[in-house]
């Protein structure tokens, strides 16, 4: 195993200037404790906590990823072409949730796609699981800590505009914070200015050149259509009834899911360029007459029966965004 010097850690504050303000004793190499801790209502993770997070994964990485993928649910096998790969269960990342959604493996996965550097999330974080905002989206943190300066976060969602089939792809150009209305937000609480600011744009969250880029890709593919359009995200876990997807529709949201807005949200706080995509799993009925239920095995299935172009699409699209220098916003 190659041992990192602590100046390589790839973190916009080397790990070792770090002060270890951290009020959680012990929890350096020691998960357990971490979920112990993670109990008390008012345990949050500090920039020291993530950053041991860091520190561990990159002393047992070789390399320093640029880009990172979040899979959506049934699409972890956009990991599996992965070559040279260093695999860390979730349960033994030191302060690291644990998976508990089916099509969610729990597993961070790094290594080369198309020889480009990058670190999989095979398997996300969901508010519904019993995790708050914060705690779901932690992982985006710990890829900029790593070194990440892209994100590509991939959802299962519901389509709602009309001109979307299942199986079809959207590139997110925007989305509605639906539960950020009502407060729940993962930046809500004290701000730590080394992750970033206090007050955040979003109106620019979604990278205009990525999503072209991506499009060029795909297009080039000779994949078929590709939609783009709003994503929201709902708490869940159920889905929706009928008037609650009319509201949706009447707002404007072309697609929607539980997941990838806070993790979105968090990733542009540390300056991280945002590319995002929904596979269209099922169709979001909005009259009564309609007597389908949407249900996971269903969207699992659709990831499966698009894994493969998914895995050529995100393939392409990493080499193209390395070739192309790593464009965008920061
Ligand atoms: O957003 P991802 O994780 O892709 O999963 C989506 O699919 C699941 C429902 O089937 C929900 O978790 C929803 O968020
Ligand atoms: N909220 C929500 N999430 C989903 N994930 C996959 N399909 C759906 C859906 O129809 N609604």
């Amino acid at each position: 195993m190659m041992m990192i010097e602590q100046e390589d850690v790839g973190a916009t504050t080397p790990i070792h200037k770090l002060t270890n303000g951290n009020s959680n004793n012990g929890l350096l190499t020691n998960g357990h404790k971490a979920k112990k801790d993670d109990d008390k209502a008012t345990y949050k993770y500090t920039y020291e906590h993530l950053a041991e997070t860091a520190k561990y994964l990159l002393e047992r990485v070789p390399f320093r990823p640029k880009i990172g993928i979040i899979c959506g649910s049934g699409m972890g096998s956009l990991a599996e072409a992965l070559t040279d790969k260093v695999v860390f269960p979730y349960n033994q990342i030191p302060h690291f949730p644990e998976s508990t959604v089916e099509g969610h493996a729990g597993q961070l996965v790094f290594g080369y796609l198309m020889g480009v550097e990058v670190v999989c999330m095979k398997g996300r974080f969901h508010h519904y699981e019993g995790y708050p905002l914060w705690k779901c989206s932690m992982p985006v943190r710990v890829m900029k800590l790593v070194g990440i300066s892209h994100l590509i976060a991939t959802n299962a969602a519901g389509g709602l505009n009309p001109k979307y089939k299942v199986g079809d792809v959207m590139l997110v150009n925007d989305h509605i914070n639906l539960m950020g209305f009502s407060g729940n937000n993962p930046l809500h609480g004290p701000n730590d200015e080394r992750f970033g600011p206090r007050f955040l744009p979003m109106n620019r969250a979604y990278d205009k050149d990525l999503i072209e880029l991506a499009k060029k890709v795909w297009d080039d593919l000779k994949l078929g259509p590709i939609h783009e359009g709003v994503y929201t995200c709902l708490g869940g876990p159920n889905f929706e009834t009928v008037a609650e997807l009319k509201m949706l529709q009447m707002v404007g949201v072309d697609a929607v899911g539980m997941s990838t807005v806070h993790e979105v949200i968090t990733a542009r706080h540390c300056d991280l360029t945002v590319l995002a995509f929904s596979l269209i799993t099922n169709f979001c009925a909005t009259n009564y007459e309609n007597q389908s239920e949407a249900n996971h095995e269903e969207v699992m299935d659709v990831g499966k029966m698009r894994q493969d172009t998914l895995a050529t699409f995100v393939q392409n699209l990493v080499l193209r965004i390395k070739k192309l220098g790593y464009p965008g916003i920061k």
